[in-house]
C-alpha cells in the first residue's frame, strides 16, 4: 500500500467537504480535466483492494474466453442458440448486422460527446441529483454513497413512460437521441423475443411479462485520466434492469467478469453491446446471468463515450419473480416475488460499486 492511497482514508482528510465542493462546482470530471490537473483529487482514489486487482490485468484471459459477437443475419435457430449460450455464460454479447446503420450509431455517440464537450456554462444549469428530474447531468450517480468516485460524467435521460420529455432533451443531442430511442425500441422488441426463445419459452413471453414501457438512457463521458492506475472509469456493478443496450466508441475499457478473470468487451465498429440485468436473472431463475462489469479509467488522451439504454417495466405495482415455467421440483424458485416499485426504490438508494440487486431477493 502506498502512502498516497493510505491518505485517501486518513482521518485528517476532509473528504466530505471536498466532495461537496466538487459537486457544487457543477463542472464534473470534465471540468477537472479541463483545469489541466496532473494528480486526481483524493476522493477519486479507489481502495487498495480494487487497485491491486487492476494490476492483475496482465493476466489476459485465453482466446477461448471472449464475449461473443453474434451475427443477426444468421439463421434464426443459430441466433437463438448463440444468444442463449451467451446469456447463460457471460450475461453479455455483441450484435452485428442488426439493421441499424453504422452512421446512426456514430451520430448518437458524437451527439453525447458534443453535449459533454460544451463549455461548462451550457451544462451547469442541468447539473442535478433531484431524483424526479427527467433530464439532468451529474458526475457519479452515487457520489454521496460511494467510498471512491469514478472518473466519469453522465447525462441522464428518463424518456418513458412520459415521452414528452424527449422534447426537453438538450438541443445539441435532441434529434440524435430521439432517433436512437426509436431504433432501440425496435431492437429491444426483437431481442426480448430471441432471449425468450433462448429459454425455451414462446417468443412473446418475456415481453408480455416484463412489459417494457419505461426507458432511461444515459450518455456516459470518461475524460482521459492523468492517473488511471489509481481510479476507475466506472466501478464494477451489474445493471438492475431486464437488459441493457449499449454503444461505445472505439477507445475500449469495458470489461466483464468471468470467474476470476476480467474479459474485454472489445470495441467492434458497428456492433451493439447487449447485457442481462439483475431483474432478468431473477425472472429467469438464474438461467441467464447478470454480468458484473466495470470500465477502466481511460488513459487514451481522448474522452471515451458510451450510451446505455435501460428499458424498464412500465407497471410499478406489477409483481416480479421467477417465471413459473422456469421453476420445477428439481429447480425451485430461487427468489421471492416483489413489486417493481419496491425494487427500483432500493436501486436508487445505494452505491453503484459491487452493486447487485440479486442478493436482496434470494430465498
Ligand atoms: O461505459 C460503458 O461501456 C459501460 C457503462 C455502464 O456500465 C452503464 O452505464 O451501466
Ligand atoms: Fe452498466
Amino acid at each position: 500500500m502506498t502512502s498516497m492511497t493510505m491518505n485517501t482514508f486518513d482521518a485528517d482528510y476532509d473528504r466530505a467537504n471536498e466532495v461537496k465542493q466538487f459537486d457544487e462546482s457543477k463542472k464534473g470530471v470534465k471540468g477537472l480535466f479541463d483545469s489541466g490537473l496532473t494528480t486526481i483529487p483524493r476522493f477519486f482514489i479507489h481502495p487498495p483492494e480494487t487497485l491491486s486487482e487492476l494490476k492483475l490485468d496482465s493476466r489476459a484471459p485465453p482466446e477461448s474466453i471472449s464475449i461473443p459477437v453474434i451475427d443477426l443475419s444468421d439463421r434464426h435457430s443459430a441466433i437463438v442458440d448463440q444468444i442463449s449460450r451467451a446469456c447463460r455464460k457471460f450475461g453479455f454479447f455483441q450484435i452485428v448486422n442488426h439493421g441499424i446503420a453504422l452512421e446512426t450509431l456514430e451520430r448518437t455517440v458524437s451527439s453525447i460527446k458534443a453535449f459533454h464537450d460544451q463549455p461548462n456554462e451550457m451544462k451547469a444549469p442541468l447539473y442535478s441529483r433531484e431524483p424526479a428530474g427527467s433530464i439532468r447531468y451529474f458526475s457519479n450517480v452515487d457520489l454521496f454513497y460511494t467510498k471512491a468516485a469514478s472518473w466519469m460524467d453522465t447525462l441522464y435521460m428518463k424518456v418513458e413512460p412520459n415521452s414528452q420529455t424527449l422534447k426537453e432533451l438538450p438541443e445539441i443531442c435532441r434529434k440524435e437521441m430521439v432517433d436512437w430511442h426509436r431504433e432501440v425500441k425496435v431492437l429491444v422488441d426483437k431481442l426480448t423475443e430471441l432471449m425468450s426463445e433462448g429459454l425455451g419459452l414462446s417468443a412473446e413471453k418475456l415481453k408480455e411479462y416484463t412489459c417494457l414501457e419505461g426507458c432511461t438512457m444515459v450518455g456516459n463521458y470518461y475524460p482521459s485520466c492523468p492517473q488511471p492506475h489509481l481510479t476507475m472509469g466506472n466501478a464494477s456493478h451489474t445493471d438492475g434492469g431486464v437488459l441493457t443496450v449499449l454503444i461505445q466508441d472505439q477507445i475500449g475499457g469495458l470489461q466483464v467478469q468471468y470467474g476470476d478473470l476480467w474479459v474485454d468487451v472489445k470495441p467492434v465498429p458497428g456492433a451493439i453491446v447487449i447485457n442481462v440485468g439483475d431483474l432478468l436473472q431473477i425472472i429467469t431463475n438464474d438461467e441467464y446471468k447478470s454480468g458484473l462489469h466495470r470500465v477502466l479509467a481511460n488513459s487514451s488522451g481522448k474522452s471515451r463515450v458510451s450510451v446505455a439504454v435501460f428499458p424498464e417495466p412500465g407497471k410499478k405495482d406489477g409483481l416480479f419473480g421467477p417465471l413459473l415455467e422456469l421453476t420445477s421440483p428439481n429447480k425451485p424458485a430461487l427468489y421471492k416475488h416483489f413489486t417493481y416499485f419496491e425494487y427500483i426504490g432500493k436501486f436508487f438508494s445505494s452505491k453503484v460499486e459491487g452493486k447487485t440487486m440479486i442478493d436482496g431477493y434470494k430465498l
